[in-house]
Order: structure tokens, then sequence, then C-alpha cells
């Protein structure tokens, strides 16, 4: 009696979280996962070393973890779920070049595309899509996550979102299992925003820390930072309840206090005196929340929804108010009723 192959996922991306993502998946074994590198000298080394030194450092890949580089699409023809795992900025061109398949597509990134120009609004992954390739089955996977955590098999809960059933559960079906739970959602426009937004905020709790304002500055900004991520969320269509969920609330208070955080990181740095340069260099690593926060804000604008805390976080990162400026800007807004 012959048996049918297991389902394969190509995972786009070999950074931190496209190659843990891909270590939970092989190592669940419900799909064949392969992880594509765009650097073929980096696909060699991970596959040599069976660890992505570079980017997941000190975590063995599982044995039937295939690592792949050069032309993806024998690869993509192949492929029953396909994962982009990229910064943001590469979604618009991997879904470009994905828009002919018939399986489903999902990505991991969190945040607003830069807007192309001045008059133009930045977009979320699934204002892309919809751009770009509408007929291709999407979705996103998001919910908090670092990706040392989820290589290593500690406890994590994710949460699948698309407007299609059979995206939710092909998400479900490769990487649900012991160590990982992942929940489904419809909501995809609030479990982006969430994504996004948290990021933003993290960089100002870094911030908050770093300047040692206290734990009840860090729970006021986290509080008031998701009632002004839940007002951005309603504007674009979101659900409320959603921000009560693993991409809102949940994300937002790992982010938010997780050294591990990169965004958090980046807000660290620059309460300590360094420039926006070096603290992005310093990382080596992408923080969404540095290229986000502009586009958030802008958004936000057009909208007529207010967001004082990301447009101080933007005002830093461009230079125009110092820490201190932007906490008494902060703080010496006029009093208002509690609640969105
Ligand atoms: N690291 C985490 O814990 C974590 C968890 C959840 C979500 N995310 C999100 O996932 C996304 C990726 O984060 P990361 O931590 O993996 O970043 P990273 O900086 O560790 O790695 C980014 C990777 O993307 C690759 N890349 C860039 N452009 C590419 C392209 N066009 N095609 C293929 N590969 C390309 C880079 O070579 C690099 O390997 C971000 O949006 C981040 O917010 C990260
Ligand atoms: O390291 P950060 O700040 O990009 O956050 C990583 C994940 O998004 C946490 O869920």
């Amino acid at each position: 009696m012959t048996h049918a192959a297991p389902p394969r996922t190509v995972v786009l991306g070999a950074g931190a979280w496209g190659t843990a993502l891909a270590i939970a998946g092989a190592r669940l074994g419900a799909t064949r996962v392969s992880l594509w590198a765009r650097d073929p000298a980096q696909a060699i080394a991970i596959d040599r070393q069976r660890e992505n030194q570079r980017y997941l450092p000190g975590l063995a890949l599982p044995e039937g973890l295939c690592v792949a580089s050069g032309e993806a699409a024998p690869l993509l023809a192949e492929a029953d779920l396909v994962i982009v795992a990229t910064p943001m900025a590469a979604l618009r061109g991997w879904l470009q070049e994905l828009r002919g398949l018939a399986v489903p597509v999902a990505w991991l990134c969190k945040g607003f595309e830069r807007a192309a120009s001045a008059d133009q609004a930045g977009l979320l992954g699934h204002e892309i899509a919809a751009a770009v390739a509408p007929d291709l089955p999407t979705g996103v996977l998001s919910g908090p996550s670092f990706a040392q955590e989820v290589a290593r098999g500690q406890p994590t809960a994710l949460v699948a979102a698309s407007a299609r059933a059979d995206v939710r559960e092909a998400l479900v079906n490769a990487f649900h299992g012991p160590t990982l739970r992942i929940y489904a959602n419809d909501d995809v426009a609030g479990v982006e925003v969430g994504g996004a937004v948290k990021n933003v905020l993290a960089i100002a709790t870094g911030l908050c820390d770093g300047l040692n304002l206290g734990l009840n500055a860090r729970a006021a900004l986290i509080t008031r930072g998701l009632a002004e991520m839940t007002r951005l969320g309603l504007a674009l269509g979101a659900r409320a309840e959603t921000f009560m969920g693993l991409s809102g609330l949940g994300d937002l208070v790992l982010t938010a206090t997780g050294d591990l955080s990169r965004n958090r990181q980046v807000g660290r740095l620059l309460a300590k005196g360094q420039t926006l340069e070096q603290a992005v260099a310093s990382l080596g690593h992408v923080a969404e929340g540095v290229y986000s926060a502009r586009t958030v804000s802008q958004r936000a604008q057009r909208l007529g929804v207010d967001m004082p805390i990301t447009d101080a976080v933007v005002a830093l990162l461009e230079g125009r108010l110092r820490p201190d400026e932007a906490v008494a800007a902060l703080m010496g807004r006029d009093p208002k009723a509690e609640g969105l």
C-alpha cells in the first residue's frame, strides 16, 4: 500500500522568524518544510551547520528541514502552503511573484509598508495583497512570539487570520501542535493593525524604561497605547475584540515589556543617547516599528484618529523632539475621559 507524502510548506526568508517557524513546522512533522534563503551562501552555511548562525544562533535545525536557495519557482510549484517570512518591505515583491498560485500564502511580517510617495498611504499586508494579487488565497500569521522561544519549543500561541477558512485551516494544520497553539480569526485588519502598532508602542516603552520613568509610566503607555491601536483598527474596519486578543493586547504586552524585542531595544538605545542610525545598525535584525511609525501616524491623521503616543514616537525618530520633550508633550495633554 502506498502512502501519500505529507503536504509541503515553503518558508520564504531565512531570518530569525522564518527560521524559527520552519523549525517548529518541521519538528511537528505535519508538513514537509523547506526554508528558502535569498542568499545562496547563507543557505549553504545553514544547511552545512544545521543552524542559522547569522539570525538564530544556538538552535539546531531538525533533520527533516530542507534548506534551499536560488530559483524559487520549482520549489513553489510543489508547495501546498507558502509562508512569506521577510520584512514588510519585501512583501509586495513576493505577492507579485506568487500571484498565479492556487495554494494558501501567508505572511509573518508585522507592519505597514512605507508609502511610495507623500500623497499615497502606506498599506497593511492584506491591502497590498488586494492591490497586487486579489485572487491569491492569503492570510497572516501573527501574535506574541519571540523567534528564539518558538525555535526552542517554549509554549506559544499565535493567531492565523484570513477571510478564507481554507487558509486559516492550512496554517492550523501545518503549525498547531503540543508547543504551538494556532487560533483562527477572520478579522485580518484587526490582526494586522495590532501587529503593526505594537512595534511602534514597544519603541515608546523601551524609551520609557531606558529613561527610568518607572513602572507606572510603562503601564500607562501600554494601556493608552492599546486604546490608540484600537481606535485606528476600528477606523480601518477591524473588530474591537480582536485588540483584546493575541495580536493586540498579547503582542503589545510581550513586545513592550520583553527585552528580546528589537523594537523595545531601539527605544532603550535612543534613551541612552544613541542616534537612530546607531540603534538600528547595532540590532542586525529588522525593527519594523522604525519603518511603520510614520505611516501609522499618517493613516491615523487621514482617518481623523488621535494617536498621541505614536505621534510622539515619530517626532523622536525624526529628531523633532528630544525624549524629555516627548514625555512633557504626552503628560501635558489636556485631561480627558478614559475609554476610546
Ligand atoms: N523575530 C521575531 O521574533 C518575529 C516574530 C514575529 C514576527 N516577526 C516579523 O517577521 C518579519 C521578519 O522578521 P525577522 O525577525 O525574521 O527579521 P530578520 O531581520 O531576522 O531577518 C529578515 C530576513 O529577511 C530576508 N529578506 C529580506 N528581503 C528578502 C526578500 N526580498 N526575499 C527573501 N528574503 C528576504 C533577509 O535576508 C533576512 O534573512 C518582520 O516583519 C517581523 O516584525 C518577527
Ligand atoms: O523583536 P520585535 O520587536 O520585532 O518583536 C518580535 C515579535 O513581533 C514579537 O511578537
